[in-house]
């Protein structure tokens, strides 16, 4: 369908509530269209007036409603005459995106006093007596000064053999913070480690692109000590090569949990009989994700074979779940926290200590208005932004429809291209994937969680959340992707109205946020020029009508690519599944804020380009009815039927599974934790 060849009817002011809408008069609305497009065609002036539509529905609730669309008449362009088939001009849907939208409320602006860390100290790391070729690398290699605050609490604690957990924001240097006092301590070593003794230090990490990251950090900080060699073991590798380098010898093995105790089950050369550190990065997801019993297998195997060791747990946000991580691993643990008040802080409270040249923003958005206001925003020149998703399968859907309808422009010579990462990639490409947005200053990475812990993606400027993460300390870790080390950045959390009690969440964790208008992230869209439909006209910064022309011509461009094949369409309904089904996967503290039945089908299915809600969604996506019914009987004939929670289980532990097969169901996880070290 050609731009130039719509017609719009757009309603002129927002509909203030449901209420009103049902007053509205069709007539009137004719003539409104007709003022619309008076001047433009003739033959739109011979259209039939659009056919009454029932009204819209009172309540929004997620069964039996259908997205409204506007039957309008095609505007054909001149010569082009032949194109009409006869008996006139077929209508043409576009959406409704500014009606039947209940008004947005106001949120409190609830007053929050953020915790502020300064980032950096004013010490550098050669008054810490290191090995005059460690601080070499730091200032030279890596050109690092001055410590950061973390470091300098950190460091001279490790190096005096303490153990530690550590609590500090996000980006301010934690590895560093553990990773300069175990190349320190295993450089010293007498005689001198051999490739063979296999691992001194393991670190524990939750996911294969922070396991990457790492081992990349230790292995330049043991540039000068080649003798020490770092090795790193994350899922989605061939087991084979893995059990070879172990055979070889690994000093420092850098590690996700399920994959080490995969190892520790099945490989003979992997032993623990050297080792004397263990770090756990990121501890509170580790737990979180439910790597709880690999935990215990993992200490279980070190405490089996090894004497004392220094142990280090380290978070931007230390939770409860900690404790009992810090009781059964730490010994006499030194706890580093550099929030500014630390007497008025408890170290396990999920707070977030930001750098001051962090902006955050949340938005309220019709669930209507959704889909085209989150796409564009915000299209600042440039923008390095990375948007986080609930599932892989909406990744994986916007991804596509984004990458194929939206040409975001080159302005200034720099064409923004959309990437994604999520759990369900094959490993090569994500590492693929990671390097490239790494490297690249421009671009919109599209991701799960995967993306959320840990990752040094350098100069991001925008994060923008999607889906409202199931936790503050989620949030917290989502937002620090930007603003890292003092640097600026902005985040966006999206929300729709019935969401909106989300924000005390947040409060509730010291987190700030304030309000971005929904028609201020659409004005973005008078920035794009591929989205005007009617040339030579001027539009001021601010002119409210030509923000939702350019809105609905975005939407219909993306409904006209989902409906225009049945490939695309399925596509749509199973994200929109997905994105339903994510829904039921918040924790039950959550649970009345997202609540399914408060959202509204046929809008939310607008967000995926579908112009109607879908009717038995589940059984359209289940495909041939038949194959179903076989299923159906299969199952009751003994095979058990999943529940759903366990599906959901199943979706969130596969973004950070160990890439191997599932575990046999019935083997027995060691419970009992040996605490002889
Ligand atoms: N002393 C320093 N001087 C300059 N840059 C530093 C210093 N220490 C660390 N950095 C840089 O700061 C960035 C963030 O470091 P790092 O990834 O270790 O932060 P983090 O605290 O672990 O973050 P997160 O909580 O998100 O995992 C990295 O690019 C790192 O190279």
């Amino acid at each position: 369908m050609g731009e130039q060849g719509l017609i719009l009817n757009i309603s002129e002011a927002p509909v203030k509530s449901y209420k009103n809408v049902q007053k509205s008069q069709p007539v009137r609305k004719w003539e409104k269209f007709k003022a619309l497009t008076r001047n433009k065609s003739k033959d739109a002036s011979e259209a039939p007036p659009p056919p009454k539509r029932p009204a819209p529905p009172l309540s929004p609730k997620l069964h039996g409603k259908k997205a409204k669309a506007d039957v309008i008449p095609r505007k054909v362009p001149a010569g082009r005459s032949e194109e009409r088939p006869k008996g006139g001009r077929p209508p043409i849907k576009t959406s409704s995106l500014f009606k039947n939208n209940p008004e947005l409320p106001d949120i409190e602006r609830l007053e929050v006093k953020q915790l502020q860390e300064k980032v950096f100290s004013s010490d550098s790391f050669s008054d810490l007596g290191l090995h005059p070729h460690l601080v070499a690398t730091l200032t030279d290699v890596l050109a690092m000064s001055r410590m950061t605050s973390v470091q300098k609490m950190t460091i001279p604690a490790l190096l005096s053999g303490r153990d530690a957990m550590v609590r500090s924001q996000t980006g301010s240097g934690k590895t560093l913070a553990y990773g300069v006092p175990l190349v320190q301590a295993l450089q010293e070593v007498t005689p001198k480690i051999q490739r063979s003794d296999g691992p001194y230090a393991l670190i524990l990490v939750p996911t294969r692109e922070l396991a990457l990251q790492s081992f990349s950090i230790i292995q330049k900080l043991l540039k000068p000590f080649m003798w020490i060699v770092p090795g790193v073991l994350m899922g989605g590798e061939k087991r084979k090569s893995e059990k070879a380098r172990l055979r070889k010898g690994i000093n420092i093995l850098i590690s996700t949990p399920g994959r080490l105790v995969d190892h520790i089950r099945s490989t003979k050369n992997i032993h623990f009989t050297h080792i004397r550190w263990l770090v756990v990065d990121e501890a509170d997801r580790i737990l979180d994700l439910g790597f709880e019993k690999d935990l215990t297998a993992i200490l279980n195997a070190l405490n089996a074979q090894s004497e004392r060791r220094q142990n280090v747990l380290l978070s931007a946000t230390l939770t409860q779940g900690v404790t009992r991580l810090a009781d059964i691993s730490l010994h006499l643990p030194v706890a580093v926290s550099v929030t500014a008040d630390p007497c008025s802080e408890p170290m396990l409270e999920v707070t977030s200590p930001w750098s001051s040249e962090l902006r955050t923003f949340r938005a309220l958005l019709s669930q209507n208005g959704f889909f085209s206001t989150r796409w564009w925003f915000p299209c600042d020149l440039k923008p390095k932004m990375i948007v986080f998703f609930p599932s892989c399968e909406l990744v994986e859907f916007y991804h596509t429809l984004l990458s194929n309808v939206l040409h975001l422009q080159q302005r200034e010579g720099d064409k923004a291209v959309f990437l994604r990462l999520h759990g369900g990639m094959k490993q090569e490409e994500r590492t693929d994937v990671f390097q490239q947005f790494s490297g690249a200053r421009a671009g919109i990475l599209l991701c799960t969680d995967v993306a959320a812990r840990g990752l040094d993606l350098p100069q991001v400027t925008w994060i923008v959340q999607y889906n409202a993460p199931a936790s503050a300390a989620e949030y917290i870790h989502r937002v620090g992707r930007t603003a890292r080390l003092g640097t600026h950045g902005n985040s966006l959390l999206i929300l729709i109205p019935s969401e909106a009690e989300y924000i005390q969440t947040l409060v509730n964790h010291k987190i700030s946020v304030s309000e971005i208008k929904m028609e201020e992230i659409l004005s973005n869209l008078l920035l794009e020029d591929f989205l005007v439909i009617r040339r030579g006209k001027k539009t001021g910064t601010s002119d409210p009508q030509a923000v939702r022309e350019r809105a609905t011509v975005l939407q219909t461009k993306f409904e006209d690519y989902v409906h225009a094949s049945a490939e695309t369409s399925l596509s749509a309904k199973k994200a929109l599944q997905s994105y339903i089904r994510s829904y039921a996967t918040y924790p039950k503290n959550l649970k009345h804020v997202f609540h399914i039945r408060s959202l509204h089908l046929g809008h939310v299915a607008k967000s995926f380009g579908l112009r109607d809600a879908p009717h038995n969604l589940s059984q359209q996506l289940a495909g041939n009815p038949k194959k179903q019914k076989a299923m159906k009987n299969k199952r009751s004939d003994g095979h058990k039927t999943l529940r759903t929670k366990q599906r959901f289980s199943d979706l969130l532990t596969s973004e950070f599974s160990s890439g191997l097969p599932p575990k046999p169901k019935k083997m027995k996880m060691p419970q009992s934790i040996d605490k002889t070290s």
